[in-house]
């Protein structure tokens, strides 16, 4: 389902209605009733409710499903919207495989995660998915969003689109899913986190204008206007509050005005009122035409009255789906009554629970929960006739293919991004530079590093290159200045990189945009810093050194250290893109960093290295600097026994056929490094 131009009108008439209602709500408050001593009366049930969300009619699809179900209808106003999505799945199975014994050398065990689970949702209305920990909640969510993990798990099951088998590129275009955790850049604002979203996956026609105005909305439909210009924060960086923090992931999923919303656990983390209030938020985007489906734990008996529907799982088994309300009497009618007072969710999570306490508590409830599973099967059985006519059309569910499969990927690949490949390279340079000038400690450290490190090295090694005649000193300060440089770049990389990696493919999973220009941008953006660095560093230690006094030569010098430092940090990319954590990384850079310093041409010349070993220096970005640095001191040495470059057996390369060489590794490890990121993203199984 495409997203039409109608629903960014719909939008921006209802901006002008929410401003009429803003209006109308303060003249309410202004009527509020305060007593003498400054005491406001508080209803606990009527705190939350809203004039919108009033009760009438209800439409014939869903009365007969209510009759088939044996229910009651509920009903309530539902706006319309020019792109509606509707939910059918039937009988979703989903199991792992695991392989058992030491090694996984044991027989391989399948594990169930979910069973025949059933039921729909509409246009208008919101869906609760509710069991104990580990019920398989997550998971169904991850069935219903089409985000299983492609390759790992075995699925069967029917699941409709309006009637239809799902088109993942259209699907994803009016779908959104609100991750549990909350992956954001700390650094960012919570307006330049939305305008971000905003412009990679609103359509490229759509003018920036409009975009801005759907950013603006979003801000008042999730009551975001007094953080939006605060940064988003994170347990270092001083931000937003928890709630305002979910509500801006809610936000930046919503930004694409998405007729489904997927929300996993969005009340988690978050304290009573907040939750509600951002329930009460997702309950209004329902009203509005849009459909909701959420995990939810362990809601507040206000926020379970939110919610139209309810599917209640326990260990990946089905208990109960149907409407909310009639959750209660279902399972009084099966002899379990909820307690007067009780919150009915607690009721239903304590009634479907798995108690693993004691060997015999074990046993009585995994009994009971079998009794449920075995009696909703049945009622299944009365339901399946209502539920298939709900499915919609005859069409097979086979998933529609379209030519081969590399014509699929190209035509899919390009389809699926909202926005050009020059403007996704555009907007993430501009938030990488903007990321990059705003982290002051990487910044004002390497600043720091970099002055401490060139007065030591020259104060160390004051004026040797003019007292002449200490060739080996100086070829030793050079390769150690190259290291210093090398190591000093490859760490801040290690740790950004693998640290962005969570928010990189939370982005990715939505299809924000291609790894290509990410990858571009995050390793260009940060170039600057890198040269101003070596700038700083070179400026102090070259001088006080006393290096080759031609400024030719020290622009030169300045040249090799910045390839030979981007080198260092394009290995510790190699070593950052596949791996989840900075330890991982950490693990591996510096061992890539001293075979290239080994292979480096100082300590063991080319000559001493076994002949079988010695094609290895080819790929040390040292040798390369180190040979272009002492060509660079030493080119006009007289040639002789004494000559430097001879006794370090240093190529014939020239400087600039060692910077070449450099420029080519880089090339090379980058690409390689951006390859291992592309293969370890997010990758769905599309079969469903
Ligand atoms: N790859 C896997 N290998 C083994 N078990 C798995 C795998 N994926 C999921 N599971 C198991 O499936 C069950 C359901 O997981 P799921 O995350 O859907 O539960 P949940 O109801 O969302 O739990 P929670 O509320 O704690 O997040 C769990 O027992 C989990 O351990």
């Amino acid at each position: 389902m495409s997203q039409s131009a109608g629903n960014f009108d719909d939008i921006e008439a209802s901006v002008g209605a929410a401003d009429r209602g803003d209006a109308e709500k303060e003249a309410t408050l202004s009527e509020v009733e305060i007593g003498p001593d400054g005491y406001v009366p508080f209803d606990p049930v009527l705190s939350f409710q809203d004039n919108d969300l009033d009760d009438v009619g209800a439409d014939a699809e869903r009365a007969s499903f209510y009759k088939a179900l044996g229910a009651r209808e509920g009903s309530h106003t539902v706006t319309e919207r020019s792109s509606a999505v509707s939910l059918n799945w039937e009988d979703l199975c989903l199991a792992v495989k695991l392989e058992g014994g030491m090694c996984g050398r044991g027989p391989t065990v399948t594990k169930r995660i979910l069973t025949n689970i059933s039921g729909y949702v509409r246009p208008g209305q919101m869906l609760a998915i509710m069991g104990s920990s580990g019920a398989g909640k997550s998971t169904l969510l991850n069935m219903l969003a089409g985000r299983v993990p492609a390759g790992q798990y075995e699925t069967s099951g029917e699941l409709r689109v309006n009637g239809k088998p799902r088109d993942s590129f259209t699907f994803q275009k009016s779908a959104a899913y609100v991750e549990q955790e909350d992956r954001m850049f700390a650094e960012l604002t919570v307006r330049e986190q939305l305008e971000f979203s905003a412009r990679l996956r609103l359509p490229r026609s759509m003018p920036l204008e409009k975009k801005r105005n759907r950013v603006e909305q979003v801000v008042r439909e999730l009551g975001l206007s007094k953080c939006v210009d605060t940064m988003v924060g994170n347990a270092v960086v001083r931000g937003v509050s928890g709630g305002e923090r979910k509500r801006v992931n809610i936000g930046i999923e919503l930004v694409t005005d998405p007729s489904l919303i997927l929300l996993d656990e969005p009340t988690s983390g978050l304290d009573a009122f907040q939750a509600q209030a951002v329930m009460l938020t997702m309950l209004r985007l329902a009203r509005n035409g849009r459909t909701v489906v959420a995990t939810i734990h362990q809601p507040r008996s206000q926020i379970f009255q939110m919610f139209d529907y309810l599917l209640l799982l326990s260990e990946g088994q089905e208990m109960y789906f149907g409407p909310a309300k009639e959750m209660v009497p279902y399972f009084a009618a099966l002899r379990y009554p909820c307690p007067e007072y009780f919150n009915p969710a607690d009721f239903a999570i304590d009634l479907v629970s798995l108690d693993m306490r004691t060997k015999s508590l074990e046993k009585q409830t995994r009994a009971r929960i079998q009794f449920l599973a075995d009696r909703f099967g049945e009622r299944m059985q009365t339901m399946r006739r209502a539920l298939s006519d709900s499915m919609g059309g005859t069409e097979p569910a086979k998933p529609r293919t379209r030519g081969n499969a590399f014509v699929r990927w190209f035509t899919g690949g390009w389809r699926s991004y909202a926005a050009s490949w020059p403007a996704q390279l555009i907007l993430l340079f501009g938030r990488s530079f903007k990321l990059a000038a705003r982290q002051n400690f990487v910044n004002i450290g390497g600043v720091v590093q970099n002055v401490v490190f060139g007065l030591l090295l020259g104060l160390i090694w004051l004026n040797t290159g003019r007292n002449g005649g200490n060739d080996t000193a100086i070829a030793g300060i050079l390769f150690f200045l190259l290291i210093n440089q090398a190591f000093v770049a490859a760490f801040p990389v290690q740790l950004t990189f693998t640290l962005e990696r969570g928010v990189v493919l939370r982005e990715r999973a939505s299809k924000i945009y291609r790894v290509s220009p990410y990858f571009l941008a995050k390793t260009s953006a940060e170039f600057p810093r890198l040269v101003l660095n070596i700038l700083i560093f070179s400026i102090l230690t070259y001088w006080m050194v006393g290096l080759n006094g031609f400024a030719g030569a020290f622009f030169l010098f300045v040249v090799i250290v910045v390839l030979t430092a981007y080198s260092g940090e394009s290995v510790a990319l190699l070593a950052s893109a596949p791996a989840s954590t900075p330890q991982a990384a950490a693990a591996v850079t510096p061992v890539l960093i001293v075979c290239a310093l080994l292979f480096g041409g100082f300590f063991i010349g080319p000559n001493t290295i076994p002949v079988w070993l010695r094609w290895l220096r080819f790929l040390s970005f040292i040798y390369y600097g180190f040979n272009a640095v002492m060509i660079n001191q030493f080119g006009s040495a007289p040639p002789g026994p004494d000559n430097p470059l001879h006794k370090y057996s240093i190529n014939s390369f020239g400087i600039g056929g060692n910077i070449g060489f450099l420029i080519m590794l880089n090339l090379v490890f980058r690409f390689i490094a951006y390859v291992l990121l592309r293969t370890t993203g997010p990758k769905f199984d599309r079969s469903k």
